[in-house]
């Protein structure tokens, strides 16, 4: 095929090199053709090689375009020597109308693309609802068909926003939450130390049945019954003036109570022994004296005055300051 191709291209040029059968020629071909005999015959007469002929290189690239038949390319059609070269076209064939369109021959015009398709949903029920037809001027379209309305909310769900007190934020619905150790942070989260809870053993020992906080709450419904300022007098004050070596004596040994000193408040905290989550041991630690550092050092966020109020026996007081000792009091 190239060679065929070859020889219907430099046969004209063949044709001329044959003296003496020349082709007919237009001037430009003539003009070129005398050019070329005045170059070969100056150097002393003698035929000179023949120049190199300059095929047009559109034929170059039809040629390689007959080649390459996997890779069509777009180029200009070409006409040598009043045959037409097929050449090759990118473009669709509905392209070609689209091109004479634009160029205002509208006579062969096609009808725009059909959007949503012909069996979408989205049609049928455009189609279903004839004040959605598209207008006759735009043939084969159709209106779309506006978005679905949100879904109405359940009565249920409905129900509970009511619930929720406005001042309160919408779960789910507050920014997240970042790292505390992000460079420019400036959450309000909690620092990660304080969301790890620590696996602290726990040093609760296991009360007697009967010991509940239910029943010390219902030991100290009534203080008197359960004698729970110990042998205090019924007409002793209902606090007494405690000074540090009164305290002292009162330490739970040799029969007598077990007084600690919180917050400047003495309690009697011999009847509350069976009843504490700690044990006997840990709680008669503070017997005798104050004990609010052991105390605090353990669980400073017990409310130790809610526990014991039934269990008050006085104030503490500078050693001076007491007039009468606790202990004679209660003789
Ligand atoms: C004097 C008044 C006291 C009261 C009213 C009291 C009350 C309590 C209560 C309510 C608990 C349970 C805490 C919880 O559930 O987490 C508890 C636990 C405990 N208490 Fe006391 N306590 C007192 C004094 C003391 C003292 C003086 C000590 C030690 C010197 C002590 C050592 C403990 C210990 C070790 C626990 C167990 C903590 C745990 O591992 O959970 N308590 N106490």
């Amino acid at each position: 095929m190239y060679s065929q191709r070859w020889e219907s291209l430099t046969q004209p040029v063949r044709q001329w090199w044959q003296p003496g059968s020349r082709p007919a020629a237009d001037d430009d071909d003539a003009k070129q053709k005398t050019a070329v005999e005045q170059t070969t015959t100056n150097s002393g007469g003698e035929m000179a090689p023949p120049p190199t002929i300059q095929v047009p290189r559109e034929v170059d690239n039809a040629v390689e375009e007959e080649e390459e038949a996997t890779t069509p390319r777009a180029g200009p059609a070409i006409v040598q020597d009043g045959a037409a070269v097929p050449s090759f076209s990118l473009s669709a064939p509905g392209d070609e109308d689209k091109d004479e369109d634009e160029e205002g021959d509208g006579a062969d015009e096609m009808p725009p693309p059909m959007f949503p398709s012909p069996f979408s949903s989205q049609r049928a029920g455009a189609s279903a609802d004839p004040s959605r037809t598209a207008p006759s001027g735009l043939r084969g379209l159709s209106v779309a068909s506006p978005m679905a309305p949100p879904p109405r909310p359940s009565p249920a769900s409905a129900l509970q926003a009511a619930r929720r007190p406005a001042h309160l934020p919408i779960p789910n619905r507050g920014p997240p939450l970042r790292c505390p150790t992000a460079a420019g942070s400036s959450s309000l989260a909690p620092p990660p130390s304080s969301m790890v809870k620590p696996s602290k053993p726990t040093r609760k020992v296991v009360l007697e049945p009967g010991h509940s906080p239910l029943d010390w709450a219902r030991v100290t419904a009534d203080p008197a019954g359960n004698r729970l300022r110990g042998d205090l007098p019924a007409d002793a004050p209902y606090l007494l003036r405690v000074t540090p070596s009164q305290l002292k004596l009162m330490n739970g040994r040799k029969g007598r109570d077990a007084w600690t000193a919180l917050g400047g408040m003495v309690y009697n905290i011999s009847p509350y022994v069976p009843f504490h989550p700690g044990g006997k041991g840990e709680l008669l630690r503070c017997a005798g004296k104050d004990g609010n550092k052991l105390f605090n050092d353990v669980h400073s966020w017990v409310n130790y005055d809610n526990m014991l109020s039934a269990c008050r026996v006085g104030i503490m007081v500078e050693e001076h300051a007491s007039t009468t000792s606790p202990m004679d009091e209660m003789d």
